[in-house]
Protein backbone atom coordinates (compact mmCIF):
# COMPACT_ATOMS: atom_id res chain seq x y z
CA UNK A 1 0.00 0.00 0.00
CA UNK A 2 1.32 3.25 -0.94
CA UNK A 3 0.17 6.44 1.19
CA UNK A 4 0.69 9.45 -0.81
CA UNK A 5 0.65 13.03 1.60
CA UNK A 6 -1.88 16.04 0.38
CA UNK A 7 -0.89 19.39 2.18
CA UNK A 8 -0.57 22.75 1.60
CA UNK A 9 -1.33 26.25 2.95
CA UNK A 10 -5.35 27.06 3.42
CA UNK A 11 -6.93 27.75 0.27
CA UNK A 12 -3.76 26.78 -1.61
CA UNK A 13 -5.55 24.08 -3.69
CA UNK A 14 -5.72 20.85 -1.68
CA UNK A 15 -9.44 19.82 -2.06
CA UNK A 16 -9.22 21.20 -6.01
CA UNK A 17 -6.13 18.41 -5.98
CA UNK A 18 -8.00 15.66 -3.96
CA UNK A 19 -11.11 15.87 -6.59
CA UNK A 20 -8.97 15.27 -9.16
CA UNK A 21 -7.47 12.25 -7.69
CA UNK A 22 -11.21 11.32 -6.64
CA UNK A 23 -12.49 11.60 -9.73
CA UNK A 24 -9.32 9.38 -11.40
CA UNK A 25 -10.40 6.22 -9.14
CA UNK A 26 -7.70 7.54 -6.67
CA UNK A 27 -9.43 7.22 -2.67
CA UNK A 28 -8.36 10.11 0.01
CA UNK A 29 -8.78 10.22 3.52
CA UNK A 30 -9.85 13.93 4.35
CA UNK A 31 -8.18 15.12 7.72
CA UNK A 32 -10.87 18.19 7.29
CA UNK A 33 -13.84 16.13 7.08
CA UNK A 34 -12.15 13.85 10.10
CA UNK A 35 -11.91 16.77 12.16
CA UNK A 36 -15.26 17.98 11.58
CA UNK A 37 -16.69 14.12 12.66
CA UNK A 38 -14.56 14.11 15.63
CA UNK A 39 -16.71 17.42 17.18
CA UNK A 40 -19.96 16.13 16.37
CA UNK A 41 -22.38 16.86 19.09
CA UNK A 42 -22.06 14.81 22.37
CA UNK A 43 -19.02 13.41 21.00
CA UNK A 44 -15.59 13.10 23.33
CA UNK A 45 -13.72 15.61 21.20
CA UNK A 46 -17.49 18.01 21.63
CA UNK A 47 -17.09 17.11 25.11
CA UNK A 48 -13.33 18.65 25.46
CA UNK A 49 -13.73 21.09 23.19
CA UNK A 50 -16.69 22.70 24.95
CA UNK A 51 -15.40 22.38 28.32
CA UNK A 52 -11.54 23.88 27.26
CA UNK A 53 -13.88 26.89 25.35
CA UNK A 54 -17.31 27.28 26.93
CA UNK A 55 -20.78 27.38 26.11
CA UNK A 56 -20.09 30.84 23.91
CA UNK A 57 -18.90 28.99 21.23
CA UNK A 58 -21.88 26.19 20.48
CA UNK A 59 -24.45 27.26 17.85
CA UNK A 60 -28.59 26.98 19.14
CA UNK A 61 -29.00 23.81 18.10
CA UNK A 62 -25.55 22.13 20.58
CA UNK A 63 -23.02 21.91 17.36
CA UNK A 64 -19.84 23.67 17.74
CA UNK A 65 -20.41 27.25 15.97
CA UNK A 66 -17.40 26.84 13.43
CA UNK A 67 -17.30 30.64 12.37
CA UNK A 68 -16.85 31.62 16.11
CA UNK A 69 -14.29 28.93 17.07
CA UNK A 70 -12.24 29.89 13.76
CA UNK A 71 -12.20 33.65 14.66
CA UNK A 72 -11.07 32.94 18.32
CA UNK A 73 -8.15 30.21 17.36
CA UNK A 74 -7.09 31.74 14.11
CA UNK A 75 -5.93 35.20 16.22
CA UNK A 76 -5.36 33.87 19.29
CA UNK A 77 -2.00 31.12 18.87
CA UNK A 78 -2.25 29.84 22.56
CA UNK A 79 -5.60 29.10 22.05
CA UNK A 80 -4.92 27.21 18.81
CA UNK A 81 -2.43 24.97 20.23
CA UNK A 82 -4.85 24.41 22.84
CA UNK A 83 -7.35 23.12 20.37
CA UNK A 84 -4.75 21.34 18.65
CA UNK A 85 -3.89 19.76 21.42
CA UNK A 86 -7.47 18.25 22.65
CA UNK A 87 -8.03 17.10 19.29
CA UNK A 88 -4.43 15.64 17.88
CA UNK A 89 -5.37 12.40 19.38
CA UNK A 90 -8.88 12.50 17.79
CA UNK A 91 -8.10 13.42 14.65
CA UNK A 92 -4.81 10.95 14.50
CA UNK A 93 -7.28 7.59 15.76
CA UNK A 94 -10.24 8.75 12.88
CA UNK A 95 -7.44 9.05 9.77
CA UNK A 96 -5.74 5.64 10.99
CA UNK A 97 -9.56 4.23 10.61
CA UNK A 98 -10.00 5.68 7.56
CA UNK A 99 -6.71 3.96 6.31
CA UNK A 100 -7.92 0.87 7.53
CA UNK A 101 -10.93 0.72 5.98
CA UNK A 102 -9.43 1.38 2.91
CA UNK A 103 -7.07 -1.34 3.14
CA UNK A 104 -9.43 -4.01 4.01
CA UNK A 105 -10.91 -2.68 1.09
CA UNK A 106 -7.58 -3.89 -0.98
CA UNK A 107 -6.79 0.14 -1.80
CA UNK A 108 -3.23 -0.05 -3.04
CA UNK A 109 -2.83 3.61 -3.07
CA UNK A 110 -3.98 6.47 -0.76
CA UNK A 111 -4.11 9.56 -0.82
CA UNK A 112 -3.88 11.46 2.63
CA UNK A 113 -5.25 15.37 2.13
CA UNK A 114 -4.07 16.81 5.71
CA UNK A 115 -3.39 20.30 5.91
CA UNK A 116 -1.35 20.03 9.21
CA UNK A 117 0.81 16.76 7.52
CA UNK A 118 4.06 18.24 8.53
CA UNK A 119 3.44 19.59 11.60
CA UNK A 120 2.08 16.36 13.42
CA UNK A 121 5.23 14.32 11.50
CA UNK A 122 2.89 12.50 9.68
CA UNK A 123 4.38 12.80 6.73
CA UNK A 124 6.95 9.57 8.09
CA UNK A 125 4.42 7.67 6.92
CA UNK A 126 3.60 9.08 3.19
CA UNK A 127 5.91 8.61 0.00
CA UNK A 128 5.54 10.59 -1.79
CA UNK A 129 4.56 13.77 -0.07
CA UNK A 130 2.76 16.72 -2.46
CA UNK A 131 2.63 20.34 -1.41
CA UNK A 132 0.09 22.28 -3.14
CA UNK A 133 1.90 25.61 -3.38
CA UNK A 134 0.22 29.14 -5.07
CA UNK A 135 1.60 32.83 -4.70
CA UNK A 136 0.83 34.57 -1.70
CA UNK A 137 -1.53 36.88 -3.20
CA UNK A 138 -3.56 34.47 -5.21
CA UNK A 139 -4.04 32.47 -1.69
CA UNK A 140 -5.20 36.04 -0.03
CA UNK A 141 -7.48 36.86 -2.79
CA UNK A 142 -9.23 32.88 -3.36
CA UNK A 143 -9.79 32.94 0.53
CA UNK A 144 -11.80 36.17 1.06
CA UNK A 145 -13.92 35.14 -2.09
CA UNK A 146 -13.98 31.61 -1.17
CA UNK A 147 -15.43 32.44 2.37
CA UNK A 148 -16.42 35.51 2.54
CA UNK A 149 -14.00 36.79 4.89
CA UNK A 150 -12.20 40.51 5.42
CA UNK A 151 -8.62 40.58 4.22
CA UNK A 152 -7.45 40.93 7.49
CA UNK A 153 -9.53 37.90 8.65
CA UNK A 154 -7.90 36.27 5.62
CA UNK A 155 -4.29 37.26 6.88
CA UNK A 156 -4.77 35.94 10.18
CA UNK A 157 -5.59 32.54 8.78
CA UNK A 158 -2.29 32.34 6.74
CA UNK A 159 -0.53 33.82 9.59
CA UNK A 160 -1.98 31.20 11.99
CA UNK A 161 -0.32 28.47 9.33
CA UNK A 162 3.59 27.50 8.76
CA UNK A 163 4.77 29.06 6.10
CA UNK A 164 3.85 27.84 2.62
CA UNK A 165 7.54 28.11 1.57
CA UNK A 166 8.97 26.13 4.11
CA UNK A 167 6.58 23.11 3.39
CA UNK A 168 7.37 23.51 -0.25
CA UNK A 169 10.95 22.83 1.08
CA UNK A 170 9.92 19.48 2.33
CA UNK A 171 7.83 18.81 -0.21
CA UNK A 172 9.00 15.47 -2.94
CA UNK A 173 6.60 17.06 -5.41
CA UNK A 174 5.38 20.54 -5.68
CA UNK A 175 2.19 21.25 -7.80
CA UNK A 176 1.89 25.21 -8.80
CA UNK A 177 -1.79 26.07 -8.50
CA UNK A 178 -1.35 29.45 -9.01
CA UNK A 179 -2.75 29.22 -12.97
CA UNK A 180 -5.83 28.53 -14.43
CA UNK A 181 -7.39 25.37 -13.09
CA UNK A 182 -6.56 23.41 -16.59
CA UNK A 183 -2.35 24.71 -15.68
CA UNK A 184 -2.82 22.90 -12.83
CA UNK A 185 -4.61 19.71 -14.45
CA UNK A 186 -1.33 19.36 -16.47
CA UNK A 187 0.80 19.34 -13.90
CA UNK A 188 -1.35 16.75 -12.16
CA UNK A 189 -1.58 14.54 -15.04
CA UNK A 190 2.20 13.77 -14.53
CA UNK A 191 1.73 13.33 -10.67
CA UNK A 192 -1.23 11.14 -11.58
CA UNK A 193 1.38 9.08 -13.45
CA UNK A 194 4.12 8.87 -11.05
CA UNK A 195 1.56 7.81 -8.03
CA UNK A 196 -0.01 4.86 -9.94
CA UNK A 197 3.43 3.57 -10.81
CA UNK A 198 3.78 0.07 -9.59
CA UNK A 199 4.17 -0.81 -5.98
CA UNK A 200 7.39 -1.71 -4.85
CA UNK A 201 7.96 -4.35 -2.65
CA UNK A 202 7.89 -2.87 0.59
CA UNK A 203 4.74 -1.12 -0.45
CA UNK A 204 2.97 -3.80 -1.97
CA UNK A 205 4.04 -6.61 1.72
CA UNK A 206 1.98 -4.33 3.74
CA UNK A 207 -1.23 -3.99 1.18
CA UNK A 208 -4.43 -6.34 2.05
CA UNK A 209 -3.20 -8.58 -1.35
CA UNK A 210 0.33 -8.97 -0.17
CA UNK A 211 0.08 -9.47 3.08
CA UNK A 212 -2.58 -12.43 2.26
CA UNK A 213 0.42 -13.47 -0.59
CA UNK A 214 2.96 -13.86 2.53
CA UNK A 215 0.32 -15.95 4.63
CA UNK A 216 -0.67 -18.03 1.98
CA UNK A 217 3.23 -19.15 1.50
CA UNK A 218 3.61 -19.23 4.36
CA UNK A 219 0.94 -21.52 4.99
CA UNK A 220 1.85 -23.87 2.08
CA UNK A 221 5.32 -23.72 3.12
CA UNK A 222 4.45 -25.08 6.80
CA UNK A 223 2.11 -27.52 5.23
CA UNK A 224 4.95 -29.02 2.84
CA UNK A 225 7.30 -29.32 5.32
CA UNK A 226 5.52 -31.17 7.65
CA UNK A 227 4.59 -33.69 5.11
CA UNK A 228 8.07 -33.86 4.05
CA UNK A 229 9.45 -34.05 7.77
CA UNK A 230 6.35 -36.96 8.29
CA UNK A 231 7.27 -38.73 5.40
C1 LIG B 1 -10.97 26.11 13.76
C2 LIG B 1 -12.05 25.37 12.98
C3 LIG B 1 -13.25 25.08 13.89
C4 LIG B 1 -12.49 26.27 11.82
O1 LIG B 1 -13.44 25.55 11.06
P1 LIG B 1 -13.76 25.96 9.52
O2 LIG B 1 -14.95 25.13 9.12
O3 LIG B 1 -13.88 27.44 9.42
O4 LIG B 1 -12.50 25.56 8.69
P2 LIG B 1 -12.03 24.07 8.18
O5 LIG B 1 -12.10 23.10 9.29
O6 LIG B 1 -12.77 23.73 6.93
O7 LIG B 1 -10.49 24.29 7.92
C5 LIG B 1 -10.09 25.06 6.80
C6 LIG B 1 -8.60 25.13 6.76
O8 LIG B 1 -8.10 25.84 7.89
C7 LIG B 1 -6.80 25.34 8.17
N1 LIG B 1 -6.76 24.89 9.57
C8 LIG B 1 -7.69 24.21 10.25
N2 LIG B 1 -7.28 23.97 11.50
C9 LIG B 1 -6.05 24.50 11.60
C10 LIG B 1 -5.11 24.57 12.66
N3 LIG B 1 -5.37 24.04 13.85
N4 LIG B 1 -3.93 25.20 12.42
C11 LIG B 1 -3.66 25.74 11.22
N5 LIG B 1 -4.53 25.70 10.17
C12 LIG B 1 -5.69 25.08 10.37
C13 LIG B 1 -6.54 24.20 7.19
O9 LIG B 1 -5.83 24.67 6.08
C14 LIG B 1 -7.91 23.79 6.78
O10 LIG B 1 -7.91 23.16 5.52
C15 LIG B 1 -11.51 24.03 12.41
O11 LIG B 1 -10.59 24.28 11.40
C16 LIG B 1 -10.88 23.15 13.46
O12 LIG B 1 -11.57 22.51 14.22
N6 LIG B 1 -9.53 23.08 13.46
C17 LIG B 1 -8.80 22.27 14.37
C18 LIG B 1 -8.68 20.86 13.84
C19 LIG B 1 -7.54 20.72 12.90
O13 LIG B 1 -6.40 20.74 13.32
N7 LIG B 1 -7.86 20.58 11.60
C20 LIG B 1 -6.88 20.34 10.59
C21 LIG B 1 -6.84 18.87 10.27
S1 LIG B 1 -5.17 18.27 10.17
N1 LIG C 1 -6.34 27.08 -10.20
C1 LIG C 1 -7.37 27.71 -9.67
N2 LIG C 1 -7.92 28.77 -10.29
C2 LIG C 1 -8.96 29.45 -9.73
N3 LIG C 1 -9.51 29.14 -8.54
C3 LIG C 1 -9.01 28.10 -7.88
C4 LIG C 1 -7.92 27.32 -8.39
N4 LIG C 1 -7.65 26.34 -7.51
C5 LIG C 1 -8.51 26.50 -6.49
N5 LIG C 1 -9.33 27.54 -6.71
C6 LIG C 1 -10.37 28.05 -5.79
O1 LIG C 1 -9.67 28.53 -4.63
C7 LIG C 1 -10.36 28.20 -3.45
C8 LIG C 1 -9.45 27.37 -2.55
O2 LIG C 1 -9.22 26.11 -3.14
P1 LIG C 1 -9.42 24.77 -2.29
O3 LIG C 1 -10.71 24.80 -1.54
O4 LIG C 1 -9.16 23.63 -3.21
O5 LIG C 1 -8.21 24.95 -1.26
P2 LIG C 1 -7.85 24.09 0.03
O6 LIG C 1 -6.36 24.09 0.11
O7 LIG C 1 -8.52 22.78 0.01
O8 LIG C 1 -8.47 24.99 1.18
P3 LIG C 1 -8.61 24.66 2.78
O9 LIG C 1 -7.24 24.63 3.35
O10 LIG C 1 -9.36 25.80 3.32
O11 LIG C 1 -9.35 23.36 2.92
C9 LIG C 1 -11.65 27.49 -3.87
O12 LIG C 1 -12.69 28.43 -3.94
C10 LIG C 1 -11.30 26.96 -5.27
O13 LIG C 1 -12.45 26.83 -6.08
Amino acid sequence: MRLVGLTGGIASGKSTISNLFKSNGVPVVDADIVARDVVKKGSGGWKKVVKAFGNDILLENGEIDRARLGQIVFSDPEKRQLLNRILAPYISSGIFWEIAKLWFKGAKVIVLDIPLLFEAKMDRWTAPTIVVWVDPETQINRLMVRDTISEEQARNRINAQTPLEWKKTKADIVINNSGTVDETKLQFEKVLTQISRPLSWKEFAISRDGLLSILISVTVGALALQKNLSC
